[in-house]
């Protein structure tokens, strides 16, 4: 085939992908006013939830099925997230908050899960992305809750204990490298800035190429990247992504300690999902330290309901001296019989008990 006859071809094959891409969100349209008719029914005249993490999993799965190349699945799925993207904006106008500046590893993250088509807006602190979802302020909030090599994000877990209304949607996974950035050279760099999960990350590299450095903590990466292009002889543990951003050079490429860094993402919002047939849950609760094995008597519901637990995290539960809040995550949804069932005799020996929300899993 000569290049005008396959120009001529794409031009006659694009014609009929806007057609079907405009067919199918004239369905998006049809599939918000029957969410909107669905709760009216209900009774409630609230806003249906435009973002639906289950369905939009089941709608990569079979996209992957139906692949048959020569475009790779990773292709293929790109392409449907900026379909997705846009047929959330056009049902309603979804507004995303995360830590900011522009360039964090929680932009990137919610920029892969929701795309270009939607308004995200950026917040000073983990705190305020969560206060933010739960009043109302933006539609969603994405928020780090744990590194593969640092642990747990205490702010976040802190956090859920303040605004135990706000509901986990979905979770997220994100390939976490970081990178030394600066506009010396590493020899003349007396101070770097960073966050601290991501000084976690790569103390030994700095313990052994920068020992003599002062190590700032901000509020973010990125933060650390915009500081470290105005301010003379410093450098910023950050993405490259932020080189690019504010300038930088990466003096170091990947400094992390561990192979496969990755950060998991929560997605917040005021309700979760429906059950999808392969869930987690995620509970927050207080036991009454005073009554011997307590917690283990808790942890054991779920193994009585044959129910998988993933992670257990503790935080001083500031409420009580010496008492602590766990955080237990759990494989199944809320709705689920055996989950409701442990649920409901777990409450015997919780002092509080929050169910934090239910979410698709998601492989990583
Ligand atoms: O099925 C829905 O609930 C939709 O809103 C449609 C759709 C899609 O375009 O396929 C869009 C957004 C949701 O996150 C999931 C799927």
């Amino acid at each position: 085939m000569d290049l005008d006859s396959a120009r001529k071809m794409i031009s006659d094959v694009d014609r009929q992908i806007v057609d079907l891409l405009n067919a199918r969100a004239s369905l998006s349209l049809n599939v918000g006013a029957a969410k909107r008719h669905s709760l009216k029914e209900q009774g409630s005249d609230g806003e249906p939830e435009v973002y639906v993490p289950g369905q939009e999993k089941r709608v990569f799965e079979k996209v992957r099925g139906l692949n048959q190349g020569p475009l790779s699945d990773d292709s293929v799925c790109a392409i449907y997230r900026e379909i997705m993207s846009a047929s959330i904006s056009l049902q309603s106008d979804v507004t995303v908050g995360y830590l900011g500046p522009a360039g964090t590893f929680s932009h990137q993250a919610a920029m892969n899960r929701f795309g270009d088509s939607l308004a995200y807006v950026p917040y000073g602190k983990i705190e305020d992305v969560i206060l933010a979802v739960a009043k109302e302020e933006v539609t969603y909030g994405l928020v780090p809750i744990e590194n593969s090599t640092y642990g747990a994000v205490v702010q976040t877990l802190d956090s859920f204990v303040d605004q135990p209304q706000v509901k986990l949607r979905a979770e997220v996974y994100l390939p976490v490298t970081q990178s030394l950035l600066s506009r010396y050279q590493l020899s003349a760099i007396r101070k770097v800035y960073s966050h601290p999960q991501a000084f976690g990350q790569s103390r030994r590299w700095l313990d052994e190429h920068l020992p003599n450095a002062a190590r700032v903590e901000v509020s973010s990466t990125a933060k650390a990247a915009e500081l470290a292009s105005t301010e003379n002889y410093t450098a910023a543990i950050s993405s490259e992504v932020c080189a690019t951003l504010y300038n930088l050079d990466v003096v170091a490429k990947d400094v992390t300690t561990a192979r496969d860094n990755t950060t998991r993402f929560f997605v917040l919002g005021q309700s979760s999902d429906l059950p999808t047939g392969d869930d987690k849950t995620l509970l927050m609760f207080t036991v009454d330290h005073r009554e011997p094995g307590a917690l283990c008597s808790a942890l054991n519901v779920f193994a009585k309901h044959k129910i998988n637990q993933t992670a257990i995290n503790s935080r001083p539960s500031r409420q009580r001296q010496w008492h602590y809040m766990f955080f237990v995550e759990i494989i199944g949804h809320a709705q689920d019989a055996n989950v409701a069932s442990a649920l409901e005799e777990i409450k015997s020996y919780c002092l509080d008990l929050v169910v934090l929300g239910s979410y698709p899993r998601q492989s990583h």
